[in-house]
């Protein structure tokens, strides 16, 4: 075990409300937008197939030809209620937005540039519009910040000289104020989603972003931070030099899961955060270039997460106009759809301790232990779903959740172990079973022999 001075803040797992409601979201939607939009992954008539939101360098673009679309920034089609409907019926809990992606340019008017919102033709104080009207309807809102800033003067990958040691100290600064100031101007957000710290020069300042996250706690009690904010003092990411998680849940599933069978990764609170298209965070004009994820597939993932105790944070890259592909509305209606009347497998559950078996996943209500849900993906040809329960687990009944009083015919292999026959699913959509297990101290329970 290393000395470590500078690691993790908050001891986890958190069991305060916050941090409760957090988990029990399980789905959000996560919003990329910013200048990049209006190019679109565009520039000068070639398309570039890289991700849109990386134009800038894919295009050798000069910060000062790039700064200058914020004087075309003007989302006449901005609707902040009909963004927040649309996330609502989509099924989502929560909303992380970009308040400053990489480029530097903020969506909300702050004192500390004028890079930002306030000096477009829109003007408008654009991320509290959508914060309001997120919250209006009941859905969470976080904050995503990129601490890379490739407007700021003050930004160095890596210091190696006095200069980039002073130049650094003053970016620092910055950020700080303004993460403080958005706490400030937005006190209804819950959480903050850092990026952009993988490079030399914030791994080198680990007591920084310690004495960062504290103070920003202290600021905002129940704050839920991600562990790429942080970096220790021996530049350990995410988790520190003696592999304890840093922040309050592991945030490096980015466009990849974990392997469905992992358990590991069920001990940690944990978000993977995924594009429709391969790797299109923000908006790109053309969608032909990879695969564009089915809401079938996209499904599976939410369920997978939870399954496995983490949360699925699915992207939406609105256009410079301020509103969204109709792949993407598309696809936001056939999610809500599925979640109109799957979602009781989804909000408040999680890891059901139980193997992964072929037909699907297992998730389990955090708040009853005698339920557990059965999302199937691939049906069995002979109907028969074979679940392994642990040892001693006695199901009362099983029934699909879209037909709940007709009991499924059960047959026991050996102790916790059954086939639960559903022949008739007539549906073409990933469904739910749901099994009602004999609670531990009922009579039927078969305690085991004393010899
Ligand atoms: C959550 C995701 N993280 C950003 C990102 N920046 C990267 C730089 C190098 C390699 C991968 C990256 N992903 C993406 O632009 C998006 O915001």
């Amino acid at each position: 075990e290393k000395e470590v001075k500078y690691g993790q803040i908050t001891e986890l797992p958190r069991q305060d409300d916050a941090m409760k409601k957090w988990r029990s979201n399980r789905f959000g939607q996560f919003i990329h937008w910013g200048l990049y939009a209006i190019p679109g992954g565009v520039w000068k008539g070639k398309t570039y197939e890289y991700a849109a939101e990386f134009l800038k360098s894919s295009a050798g673009i000069s910060t000062a030809t790039w700064d200058s679309l914020q004087y075309q920034f003007n989302p006449i089609k901005f609707n902040a209620m009909a963004w927040a409907k649309m996330a609502k019926a989509m099924g989502v809990k929560y909303a992380t937005i970009t308040t400053k992606h990489h480029e530097g340019f903020c969506l909300w008017p702050s004192e500390y540039t004028d890079f930002d919102i306030e000096n477009t033709p829109y003007g408008k104080d654009l991320l509290g519009e959508f914060i309001e009207a997120y919250n209006a309807e009941g859905i969470d809102v976080s904050l995503y910040y990129s601490v890379l800033d490739w407007h700021h003067p003050d930004w160095r990958y890596k210091l190696n000289s006095e200069e980039d040691k002073e130049a650094f100290e003053r970016l620092k600064i910055f950020t700080k104020n303004q993460l403080l100031e958005l706490l400030d101007r937005y006190p209804t957000v819950k959480g903050l989603w850092f990026d952009g710290t993988w490079d030399q020069c914030w791994k080198d300042n680990g007591q920084f972003s310690y004495e960062l996250e504290k103070k920003l706690k202290e600021k905002h009690p129940g704050l839920v931070v991600n562990s790429r904010m942080r970096a220790d003092e021996y530049g350990s990411r995410h988790f520190d030099s003696n592999g304890v998680l840093m922040g309050d849940y592991e945030s490096g599933y980015e466009r990849r899961l974990p392997n469905p069978w992992d358990i590991e990764v069920t001990k940690n609170d944990w978000e993977c955060c995924m594009t429709i298209p391969e790797n299109q965070w923000g908006y790109h004009k053309d969608w032909t270039l990879t695969h564009i994820k089915t809401a079938n597939e996209l499904i599976e993932m939410l369920v997978q997460c939870t399954s496995q105790n983490g949360n699925f944070l699915l992207n939406f890259g609105p256009t410079g106009e301020g509103d969204f592909r109709e792949e993407e509305v598309k696809l936001a209606k056939e999610i809500g759809d599925w979640m109109d009347d799957n979602s009781s497998a989804i909000y408040n559950c999680g890891y059901a301790g139980l193997k992964k078996q072929g037909w699907g996943y297992f998730t389990q209500n955090n708040d009853s232990e005698t339920t557990i849900n059965m999302v199937v993906f691939n049906k069995p040809i002979n109907g028969k779903y074979r679940v392994k329960l642990n040892k001693g687990s006695v199901i009362k009944k099983a029934y699909l959740l879209s037909k709940p009083d007709k009991a499924l015919d059960l047959e026991e292999i050996s102790n916790g172990e059954y086939f639960i026959e559903a022949k008739k699913v007539k549906t073409k959509d990933p469904f739910v079973i749901i099994i009602e297990l004999e609670n531990k101290d009922s009579k039927k329970f078969h305690q085991k022999a004393l010899t």
